[in-house]
């Protein structure tokens, strides 16, 4: 479960203060909770905000029950990660080495530690990659490798931001699906009104408010209506 009370995000120095996310009060029980809205809107703002990546400068922010203020490394032990450029999350030379880096937080060593990352790849479908480069995969593997490592910590929610970004249809087809067969808790920043059009409940973000909330179709709905009015200038 994931609780937003009154959180809200003020960034800069106090005269020049910019409000990126305005103080929100959210419960999320939902087991996939899709995140959508205008570029710079303040989406990312809320997906960090629910693994401590950013703290609210007011109110609060819990996940099953930790507060992010008081217990950070526990929320980030409970919610993983992922970013949309998965280069920014792999950091080991091979595949092989970056699951078993992420293996490193459950306490896991030497040779036990390998074939549970081979195991873990393997599950992904990403085995016959294990010893290769990174910089060799494709976007999409970089994606599912990156996703892996992630889950391999066993996190209890998981939060994408923008997962599928930069995938071509087919990898985003099978991300998708991925996310929506796991067991946890998954919130998902998107731009895929597809894939958010499947999720349980769906958050529309515009001008750092929360403006829409609910049944998905609607706030998909609600998502259009905005987009169609001309950005600011045009
Ligand atoms: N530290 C900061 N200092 C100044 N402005 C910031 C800071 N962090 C975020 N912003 C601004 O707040 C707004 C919301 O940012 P955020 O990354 O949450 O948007 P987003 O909806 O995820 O955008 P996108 O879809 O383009 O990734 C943006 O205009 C961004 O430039």
């Amino acid at each position: 479960m994931i609780e937003l009370d009154g959180a809200g995000v003020v960034v800069g120095p106090r005269d020049h203060e910019v409000t990126v996310l305005e103080p929100t009060t959210l419960t999320l029980t939902e087991r996939r909770v899709a995140v959508i809205g205008a570029n710079g809107s303040g989406k990312s703002t809320l997906a960090r905000l629910v693994n401590g990546l950013t703290l609210p400068t007011t109110g609060y922010v819990r996940v099953h029950g930790l507060d992010s203020h008081d217990d950070g490394p526990a929320v980030r032990r409970t919610v993983g990660f992922v970013f949309s450029d998965a280069d920014a999350q792999l950091v080991m030379p091979t595949p092989l080495e970056d699951v078993a880096l992420s293996l490193r937080r459950l306490g896991l060593r030497g040779r036990a530690r390998d074939e549970r990352s081979r195991e873990i790849l393997a599950r992904f479908g990403l085995d016959h990659l294990a010893d290769v480069s990174v910089h060799a995969l494709s976007g999409g593997q970089k994606q599912l490798l990156a996703l892996a490592g992630v889950l391999a910590t066993e996190p209890q929610v998981l939060v994408c931001d923008e997962p599928t970004t930069r995938l071509d249809l087919r990898w985003r087809t099978h991300v998708t699906a991925l996310l929506a067969g796991l067991e946890q808790q998954v919130l998902v920043v998107t731009h895929d009104l597809d894939a958010a059009q499947d999720a349980d409940r769906v958050l529309v973000v515009d001008g750092g408010r929360v403006v829409a909330d609910g049944d998905p179709r609607e706030a998909v709905r609600a998502y259009r209506e905005l987009m169609a009015r001309p950005v600011d200038g045009g």
